[in-house]
């Protein structure tokens, strides 16, 4: 068995003044597998009540034996752990860091148990995904009701912190990770266009995200304009740029965002564009969706039809976004004090809200499921 081998990590509670009320941060992120023995399982949980055809599955099943039967993300979220400790004790905050996911080991649930037992009360939670969607933060908040709910009365508090898609950090960090993929291109970034690339969702599912606040892909239209901005002052000139999505699954017949990412490499293609920079803005790690779906099949799109094309690097732990994490922290906790801490971000959207609307990112609009949420009322 593998399941073990990536044990939940836990410290003494924080009794730092700077994070208080936090006694821990959890880093809660999607897990994946370990090993060819944990695809089936993993993907049984992920996909449970969702629809998603048998031959779907075993085709995701694929890409992750393409990988060993192994994803990249598990390694990833133990360095953004190791990461975020780092830059707390740089600042001379002590704030214990731990990790636990929704699909796979380690379970939250047992992160939290172990927490707990080391005197943990109140957690601060950080969702791995930066856009606001079901996906990327009601799920999350689904989940970690059941959690709580699950532990009962050892369960600790849990807040969790805003989408922070548009932290500066987070756009500073993709904005860095362009310009060194434009760099490696020949003639460097210079008339490349610049093909932002997250992951593509359920119309429905969009529809939802965009009730009680700017939707998925305006959060995501807001970060490509704010990237492109600031290349464009450096380069002198306005940016080339559009926004594509990767790894719809589901029903064939179900409509999801739109263009794919090699459809629109091909039509980028027959209006001349002969190079590109392709960033996944959408995600924070290298993990399947981009080792797979960008890295084998994307860059083989473009490479058929006779663009040069680099892959820009996730944000990852890259310092900007380490640092912009930390500055949230800080912050959200300063206001849990009842201090005045004002949120930062760029863009043209502002900061969302602390605890999430009623009625926010619902897996289909007007969709009352009654399954309970932490942060944010249930409805
Ligand atoms: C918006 C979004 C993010 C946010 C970006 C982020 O958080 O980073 C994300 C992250 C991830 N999704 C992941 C894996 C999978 N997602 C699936 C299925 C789905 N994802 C969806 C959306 C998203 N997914 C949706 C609407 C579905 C359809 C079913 C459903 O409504 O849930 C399936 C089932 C098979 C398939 O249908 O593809 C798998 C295996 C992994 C782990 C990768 C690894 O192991 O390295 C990660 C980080
Ligand atoms: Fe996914």
């Amino acid at each position: 068995m593998t399941e073990n081998a990536l044990p939940a990590v836990s410290n003494p509670p924080s009794e730092h003044p700077a994070v208080l009320p936090y006694d821990a941060l959890l880093v809660c992120s999607f897990g994946g597998p370990n090993g060819t023995e944990d695809v089936i399982p993993f993907l049984r949980n992920v996909t449970r009540g969702k629809g998603i055809p048998e031959e779907r599955l075993a085709e995701v099943g694929e890409h992750y034996h393409h990988f060993g039967g192994r994803s990249p993300i598990n390694e990833q979220n133990l360095e953004l752990v190791a990461a975020l400790r780092a830059e707390l004790a740089s600042r001379g905050v002590s704030l214990p860091v731990v990790w636990g996911n929704r699909n796979w080991h380690p379970y939250t649930v047992d992160t939290l148990r172990d927490a707990r037992a080391f005197g943990v009360g109140r957690v601060l939670t950080l969702v791995t995904s930066a856009y606001a969607s079901y996906s990327g933060s009601r799920q999350y908040r689904e989940h970690l009701a059941a959690t709580v709910a699950e532990l009962g009365a050892d369960a600790p508090q849990i807040d969790i912190l805003r989408p922070f898609f548009n932290d500066p950090g987070f756009v500073a960090a993709n904005l860095a990770a362009i310009e060194e993929a434009g760099a490696s291109l020949e003639g460097g970034i210079d008339g490349a266009h610049i093909l932002y690339v997250t992951h593509s969702i359920p119309d429905t599912m969009q529809d939802a995200s965009a009730v009680t606040g700017p939707g998925y892909r305006e959060q995501h239209e807001d970060v490509r304009a704010a990237i492109d901005a600031a290349l464009g002052a450096r380069l002198g000139a306005p940016v080339a740029s559009s926004l594509a999505y990767c790894s719809r699954s589901g029903n064939p017949a179900t409509p999801w965002l739109e263009p794919d990412v090699n459809d629109h490499i091909e039509e980028l293609a027959a209006a001349g564009v002969t190079k590109i920079v392709i960033a996944p803005i959408g995600f924070i790690s290298d993990h399947m969706e981009v080792a797979f779906d960008l890295d084998v099949e994307a860059m083989e799109t473009a490479g058929e039809h006779g663009i040069a094309a680099a892959r820009a690097g996730t944000v990852g732990v890259r310092p900007e976004f380490i640092g912009g994490l930390v500055d949230m922290i800080l912050e959200r906790a300063a206001r849990e004090r009842g201090e005045d801490a004002q949120a930062q971000t760029v863009g043209d959207l502002g900061a969302f809200p602390d605890v999430a609307p009623a009625g926010s990112c619902r897996m289909r609009h007007g969709e009352v499921t009654g399954i309970p949420v932490l942060a944010g009322p249930h409805d």
